[in-house]
């Protein structure tokens, strides 16, 4: 007999997004996919059906119309219906499936069985935190560092949310990562991606917080520095680098729209930092940068 999964779908105001990805987690949901349905979100997310218990679900479905009732928005609908093993996996493609990234990389969700590659395999459940190899902006970080890594290299992870640019780094032949979040869900994810890649912690340490973090973790200069994040927050950020890195430091600097490149670029110069190429998709683009 097949097993059967719970799909709870979820339709809420977009403000409320995070909360319900928060609280499915807690609850032990999986894979969580969201898309825009008219003005509100349609979420999806499943549960093996023998792990789901009336009582608990009846207690997630209080937790998220209590926190729509505390911010004045509608109460998220909510519909349930079980799946079998066969639907399940399905529906699931749409949305999740193994990615090849670049030449070496292949993204395997965890819940699905190991492929036969001669990939690079990084396992990955990114629960809440950003960070699934969707995105181009993580994609062109992950094609950059092919190309950048080298053995023994110690690398700092910028915003590291789901911890997909760490663990890419180190199976491609860093020997350390320093990883730092702002949001603590995401040094969660990094944390529980490591165990999902048998990686030891103190080859991955992270830790909630940014860059002055890191000047008080790296016991000596990094050689390499990624950072996915909004251009904006990397523009306020590269003054605070000098202080973590040596004078041949290399970079990858993604989360940039292609005219937002010139002014991180023109920031970069003012703190001793140059561009020595520049990779683009579609709007995104991804700066490989070299301190000088
Ligand atoms: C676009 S996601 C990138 C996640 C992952 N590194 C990737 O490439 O897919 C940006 C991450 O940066 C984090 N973040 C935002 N501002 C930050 C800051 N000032 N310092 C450190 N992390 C920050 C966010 O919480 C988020 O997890």
């Amino acid at each position: 007999m097949a097993n059967t999964w719970c799909e709870l779908q979820i339709i809420c105001d977009p403000v409320l997004e995070e909360t319900v990805f928060w609280q499915l987690e807690q609850f032990g949901f999986r894979g969580m996919a969201s898309e825009k349905k008219g003005d509100f979100r349609l979420i999806r997310s499943y549960l093996p059906s023998q792990e789901v218990q009336a009582v608990d679900l009846e207690a997630l479905l209080q937790n998220l119309s209590k926190n729509a009732k505390l911010m004045s928005l509608a109460a998220p609908e909510i519909h349930q219906q079980q799946l079998d093993e066969e639907d399940w996996a399905n529906s699931w493609k749409q949305y999740w499936h193994p990615q090849e990234i670049g030449n070496r990389v292949l993204i395997n969700p965890a819940w699905l069985p190991t492929p036969d590659t001669d990939r690079i395999i990084i396992h990955l459940d990114p629960g809440v935190a950003f960070g699934t190899g969707n995105h181009q902006t993580t994609q062109l970080c992950l094609e950059a560092l092919e190309d950048c890594i080298n053995s023994d290299a110690v690398i700092a992870d910028i915003g590291c949310g789901s911890g997909i640019l760490s663990i890419g780094s180190l199976l491609l032949g860093a020997s350390q990562v320093y990883a730092v979040d702002v949001d603590p869900l995401a040094v969660q994810s990094t944390a529980s991606n490591r165990e999902l890649n048998a990686i030891k912690p103190e080859r991955l340490i992270v830790e909630q917080g940014s860059v002055e973090r890191l000047v008080s973790l790296v016991s000596a200069p990094v050689d390499g520095i990624v950072c996915n994040i909004l251009a904006e927050v990397i523009i306020k950020l590269i003054p605070q680098w000098n202080a973590i890195t040596h004078t041949s430091t290399w970079g990858i600097l993604s989360g940039i729209l292609v005219n937002q490149a010139e002014a991180v670029s023109d920031t970069l110069t003012q703190h001793g930092w140059r561009v020595t190429s520049q990779l683009q998709k579609q709007d995104w683009c991804c700066l490989n940068i070299r301190r000088v």
